[in-house]
């Protein structure tokens, strides 16, 4: 027994002096000394634990806002991390040739043994694969390839998986026809949350796999299931020559060099990236409209002059609805949160502060675009404020939905198009639609990398 205390009281020793140690390591190192100029918490200086937790407890985001509520537009947010929203030092980090490569962060959406366009670190390889579905994801490609009470959210769901299995597998999921969540649906909810759980809990991410509790287990498998699905799905276009009217069909140059197993990797990450994305929007877009009916009556009126078979370029002239999508993209924006990048060799002047090189820096739309001196009355959701002139200046500076750069969205003008055609369609469809009163009063959301709107958001049709 008293050998047993001793025992413990060598292990408390031991792990107080691995503690002290570490402390004293970071504490003192390069990095840190650097960094001590940087405004932001104490803790942030010798750990990342608060950041950690408010990223497994889907919150990240909204604490890297307040944090810069209290310290100012550069931040550091753990010890080698610093957030920064000042709208030129984004430009610096994100335009073309500026040297940060994506940090090594973007790993953990892919789950095979080969890179994807999103997770590509490197820009000579990026830029490789960029090229070869630079076509396909242009806007005259994205064009010809296109030929009671409701739960909003499970229905746009519905309708951007149909769309994403078009465009990737030349075949539609069909769920808005059958009106059920598929296989490939359950595992996309799950695989943000797992994936990101699991890079930053590694233990946890391996028990989970294992636990014989399915609700469980299937979170952390879900990120490998997706690849299976994404697979399988590849293997199906290929046998019944679906494939042909797929996005794949459109490559450039270079397109040789994909293997079976990029493709499919490509394919899971696109409907990674494309399907919650829009459908996120959409949701928020429609509750923010539907809870201003004057809003809602301008918008019932334009598309309410959009002929029968009205085409893309004609809602893409209609100023309201488009500056409800802007305005819905500024305040709800599904993928706001931050982007991280890595500081070049040498370091870099960011926001009037030196940052050392192989730091992470990332910058983050849902603070930049609520920032005053460009969104005066910034939390206040008013689409006028794209019709005056002066917006111009504003969104060229701090609106960043898709992000910049080389590595802005490939799906953005997908992503506009689908959104023009599902706000035209529901308002000339829907008039006088209602929401529910389940429906949230304010929106709230929960953030693995993605910003998800909480709560049930029931429509009632007139
Ligand atoms: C409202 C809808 C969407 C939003 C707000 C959005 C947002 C973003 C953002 C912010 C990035 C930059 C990530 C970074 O720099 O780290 C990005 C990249 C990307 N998005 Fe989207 N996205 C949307 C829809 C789509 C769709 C429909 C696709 C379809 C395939 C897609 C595919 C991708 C891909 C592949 C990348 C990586 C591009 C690269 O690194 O070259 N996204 N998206």
């Amino acid at each position: 027994m008293e050998l047993a205390e001793a025992d413990i009281a060598t292990l408390g020793m031991l792990v107080l002096a691995t503690s002290v140690g570490v402390f004293l390591v970071n504490y003192f190192s390069k990095i840190n000394i650097a960094l001590r100029k940087v405004p932001g918490p104490f803790y942030a200086s010798f750990t990342n634990l608060p950041l950690k937790i408010a990223v497994i407890t889907g919150r990240r985001t909204f604490l890297v806002h307040q944090l810069h509520q209290k310290y100012g537009p550069v931040v550091r947010v753990a010890p080698s991390e610093v957030s920064i929203v000042d709208a030129e030092a984004c430009k610096i980090i994100h335009r073309a040739g500026s040297g940060f490569p994506k940090s090594p962060y973007y790993a953990r959406f892919i789950n095979k043994p080969v890179p994807t366009l999103f997770a590509m670190i490197g820009s000579k390889e990026h830029g490789e694969r960029r090229k070869v579905f630079a076509r396909a994801f242009s806007k005259t490609e994205i064009h010809d390839l296109k030929s009671g009470k409701a739960d909003l959210l499970k229905w746009l769901l519905f309708m951007a998986t149909d769309i994403s299995g078009h465009l990737m597998f030349g075949e539609s999921f069909r769920t808005l026809e059958n009106g059920e969540v598929n296989d490939y649906m359950t595992t996309l909810q799950m695989a943000g949350k797992g994936g990101i759980i699991s890079e930053e809990l590694p233990l946890l991410g391996f028990i989970g796999y294992r636990l014989p509790i399915p609700a469980i287990r299937d979170v952390f498998r879900a990120n490998a299931k997706q690849t299976v699905l994404g697979e399988d799905a590849i293997e199906n276009g290929i046998k019944t020559g679906n494939h042909k009217r797929s996005i794949f069909t459109q490559l450039d140059e270079g397109s040789d060099a994909l293997t079976r197993l990029d493709l499919s990797a490509e394919a899971g990450n696109f409907i990674l990236a494309g399907t919650d994305t829009t459908a996120f929007t959409l949701a928020c877009l429609l509750w923010a409209v539907l809870r201003h009916s004057s809003l809602q009556a301008i918008i019932e009126e334009e598309v309410a002059g959009l002929p029968e078979d009205f085409n893309d370029a004609q809602v893409e002239a209609l100023p309201f609805v488009n500056a409800t999508i802007n305005e819905t993209l500024r305040l709800y924006g599904p993928a706001a949160g931050s982007l991280p990048r890595i500081t070049k060799q040498g370091g870099a002047e960011l926001g009037g502060y030196y940052i050392p090189e192989s730091v992470t820096v990332s910058t983050q739309a849902f603070t930049l675009h609520r920032d005053e001196k460009f969104w005066p009355d910034p939390e206040k959701f008013d689409p006028y404020r794209w019709l005056d002139d002066s917006v111009q200046e504003a969104a060229k500076m701090a609106f960043a939905p898709f992000g910049t750069g080389p590595r802005v969205c490939i799906g953005i003008h997908l992503a506009q198009m689908e959104m023009r055609f599902a706000v035209a369609m529901f308002f000339r469809r829907f008039k006088g639609a209602r929401l529910g009163s389940e429906s949230p009063m304010t929106l709230e959301f929960e953030n693995y990398f993605l910003l998800k709107p909480k709560g049930d958001f029931i429509i009632i049709p007139a």
